[in-house]
């Protein structure tokens, strides 16, 4: 598998380590409706999750397309009480940000509204509306939730503003891309290839975008693509990673400093800014970025102009501006973290690196370009080569992505053996592992995913791989039960 190319002129520096509202959520709670009361209702069947949200940007699709034929169903929301009373929306995407900021979907003008609310996702097989951190809470049929699967006739409670969901009859269609690569990234699932749209267009044009995604989902590759597909793709490509730099000295690497600026520049530097002129910036860790720096970084973005550390005068740059984050920035825009206005010079253009579990398709194509790029000894490479083999790798749970596959790949190639997968040592002798330094939004789902394996896997030892016994003595739907298998990558 390619590794990131030492970028030319650039370089990689790595990570270290309102008054309150009416009608306060006082506790809150994960509220996991059984999605086949949707199915009942005429959904279509099939698999995907989608967790990663974006504004109403130009391109926006959803990580949990899941969708072989690039379709999901349209859904409409309906204010049933508060100021916006009447109000109806469609959606033409898979996905409705809801909130009192003009670039939501769905824009609430109520005081008791946060900026960026909360935000509904649909794919194949479910719908769902995630709270992002608001003041007043999403509730649910009267539940405040976190996250939690829509019903055809569930209301939502935002502040003093209810919303009733519906689905349409009609399916929105998604496009996805013909071809299984973009750049240095491999994907054959139609989340990846819908991805990869996005990530072709950001690339013919100049747009700022910000990549959104999980560690080791391949934030950087898909801007070293973008930056390599693009006009720019002859200059340079500098990379800054805003979480690994303490604030002073961030701000002199973004935009250098003259001599004698503070104690210890000695030498006048040249910052990033200047450094990726006629290039690419790609600002790793954004979300990092310290509150009094934000807009400074706001200005350069605007003015196309910085001004080095101790200098007096601007000085102009031709720079595109790609950043990654692997939080939701909008909950730091609503907690007051990160700027609005600098979240919206960044989210131009927003795209999601969908997790590895929510594409077990792409794992066999995954680990082959794993398997080639380590260039090991071809019968080493042939004893990998198994079905036990990959099929294990599908049911990994993978909380790194891919560069955790790659690190396994590597590891069962020099060892010459096929190691427990994470999933299978980790969970399986401490019943549950967790994963402090990811953040919390992720960590509750993968927790959520692996138990739903678990579950399904030790359900259907007990009743001998017979689905519909299992079903049974589980008080669910067969077909519902087949779907979540099917999801899993589990063979009865
Ligand atoms: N779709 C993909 N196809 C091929 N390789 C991939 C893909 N996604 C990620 N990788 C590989 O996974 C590893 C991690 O990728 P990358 O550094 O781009 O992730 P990241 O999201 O930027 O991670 P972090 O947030 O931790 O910096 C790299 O070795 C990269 O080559």
């Amino acid at each position: 598998m390619p590794h990131l190319p030492p970028p030319r002129a650039g370089r990689r520096v790595r990570s270290r380590g309102s008054t309150k509202e009416e009608g306060s959520a006082a506790t809150e709670a994960l509220v996991v409706v059984d999605p086949g009361a949707v199915s009942s209702r005429g959904r279509a069947a099939g698999q995907g999750e989608s967790d990663r949200s974006t504004p109403s940007a130009t391109l926006t699709h959803g990580d949990g397309l899941g969708a072989t034929r690039g379709a999901v169903r349209r859904f409409r929301l309906t204010v049933v009480e508060g100021p916006a009373r009447g109000v109806t929306w469609q959606s033409t995407g898979d996905r409705c940000s809801i909130g009192s900021h003009h670039r939501n979907d769905l824009i609430l003008d109520d005081p008791t509204v946060s900026r960026f609310h909360c935000e509904i996702l649909v794919d194949e097989s479910n719908v769902r509306v995630r709270d992002l951190k608001s003041r007043n809470g999403t509730l649910l049929d009267g539940v405040a939730i976190l996250e939690a699967f829509l019903r055809v006739g569930s209301l939502l409670r935002l502040g003093k503003t209810v919303i009733r969901f519906d689905l349409a009859a009609e399916t929105n269609h998604l496009p996805l891309a013909e071809e299984t690569r973009f750049g240095s990234l491999t994907g054959v699932s139609p989340v990846m290839r819908a991805t990869f749209v996005m990530l072709a267009r950001a690339a013919e044009s100049d747009v700022t975008v910000l990549l959104e995604g999980e560690t080791g989902t391949g934030k950087s590759q898909a801007a070293h693509s973008i930056h390599k597909k693009s006009t720019r793709g002859e200059g340079p490509f500098v990379i800054v990673d805003c979480g690994a730099i303490h604030g002073n000295l961030l701000e002199s690497e973004l935009f250098g400093h003259e001599r004698g600026a503070f104690t210890g520049a000695t030498e006048r530097r040249v910052g990033a800014f200047e450094e990726a002129s006629g290039g690419t910036l790609f600002l790793d860790e954004v979300g990092e970025l310290p509150v009094d720096l934000q807009p400074k970084l706001l200005r350069a973005l605007e003015a196309r102009e910085v001004r080095r550390v101790g200098s007096n005068g601007y000085k102009p740059v031709d720079v595109r501006v790609i950043a990654a984050t692997n939080r939701d920035l909008r909950t730091d825009v609503n907690s007051g973290r990160f700027r609005a206005d600098l979240y919206f010079r960044l989210a131009v253009v927003t795209i999601g690196m969908p997790p590895l579990r929510r594409r077990p398709e792409d794992i066999p194509a995954l680990a082959e370009e794993i398997l080639a790029s380590l260039r090991a000894p071809r019968e080493a490479a042939e004893q990998l080569r198994t079905p036990e083999f990959f099929a294990q790798l599908r049911h990994g749970a993978w909380p790194g992505n891919v560069r955790e596959l790659r690190n396994y790949v590597e590891r069962c190639l020099i060892l010459r053996t096929i190691e427990p997968t994470f999933e299978a040592s980790g969970a399986a002798e401490e019943g549950f592992s967790v994963d402090p330094t990811a953040p919390y939004a992720s960590e509750r789902e993968r927790a959520i995913a692996d138990f739903e394996r678990r579950y399904f896997k030790a359900l259907l030892r007990l009743h001998d791989g017979k689905v519909a016994r299992a079903a049974g003595a589980a008080g669910m739907d067969r077909a519902y039960l087949y779907r979540l298998l099917r999801r899993h990558g589990i063979e009865p």
